[in-house]
């Protein structure tokens, strides 16, 4: 009997607060030179390296996803990272989506250069290295390549071809919260099923100024950013 070819599926692991032109790119680059079975979004709980600054919440960071991902073929929302309590390690998802699939699956990582260049700061990275190969994009129109310790270990990698994509999560947040609408980042950034979402929900937009609660004495003085962030009102995120 012939053998069953097995499986390959690619795992796209980010923040994607929000997710972005640039992560459809990769996403579509990697089904093609993968030839990828499936392709899974994983979407961050606690992406560890980000700590010091707050995301949107991860309800609205997974559906913005599953409106950019919509019908494509083979390609889904991968929850495991939201539903793990603590920091989320890529190492830990891997290990567990391994254990439940046939042992002959062939596993690829999605990353692009920044995180490639950082591979060696994540947890266990020797070990993910066993587990999956790397197939990762140029970014910045800087290329991959492995460098420092991760040059010294061998381990399976490619380079993922496609047009450099200019998009960045930090940069989309900005713009909006310096009052740019969603809707005028898409197509080029966003796509417009993700911009539609974020006008709706009202994400990464300005915190308009509100009045303050305060004893009425006459000196008060003008209300400023210092009462507004004691007061409770939610301040803007960069
Ligand atoms: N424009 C892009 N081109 C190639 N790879 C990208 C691009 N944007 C993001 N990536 C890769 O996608 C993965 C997830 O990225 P992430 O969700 O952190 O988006 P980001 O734009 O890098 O966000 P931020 O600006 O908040 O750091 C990472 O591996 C990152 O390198
Ligand atoms: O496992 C780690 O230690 C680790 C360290 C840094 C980043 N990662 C993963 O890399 C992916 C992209 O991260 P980010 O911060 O660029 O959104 C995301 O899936 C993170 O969980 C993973």
């Amino acid at each position: 009997m012939p053998a069953r070819p097995g499986r390959r599926i690619g795992l796209f692991g980010g923040s994607f607060d929000p997710v972005h032109q640039g992560h459809l790119a990769l996403a579509q680059a990697a089904m093609g030179q993968l030839g990828l079975t499936e392709l899974r979004w994983v979407v961050a709980g606690q992406p560890w390296q980000k700590a010091d600054r707050q995301l949107a919440p991860a309800a609205d960071r997974m559906a913005m996803v599953e409106a950019a991902i919509g019908s494509a073929p083979g390609q889904r929302l991968e929850r495991i990272e939201v539903d793990r309590e603590g920091p989320s390690y890529t190492i830990d998802t891997v290990r567990a989506l391994q254990a439940a699939e046939p042992i002959d699956t062939d596993w690829w990582l999605l990353i692009g250069q920044d995180q490639h260049a950082n591979f060696c700061s994540w947890r266990d990275w020797r070990e993910l290295l066993a587990r999956v190969g790397l197939a990762v994009a140029a970014r910045d129109g800087v290329a991959p390549q492995p460098s420092g310790e991760l040059a010294t270990v061998p381990h399976r990698w490619q380079v993922l071809p496609m047009s450099p994509h200019p998009a960045s999560a930090t940069a989309i947040r900005s713009r909006l919260a310096a009052g740019e609408s969603a809707q005028l980042l898409a197509p080029a950034w966003l796509s417009p099923a993700v911009a539609d979402l974020i006008g709706r929900r009202g994400l990464y937009h300005p915190v308009p100024a509100q009045p303050v609660d305060r004893p009425a004495t006459p000196d008060a003085g003008p209300v400023t950013a210092t009462d507004r962030a004691s007061s409770g009102v939610p301040q803007q995120r960069p």
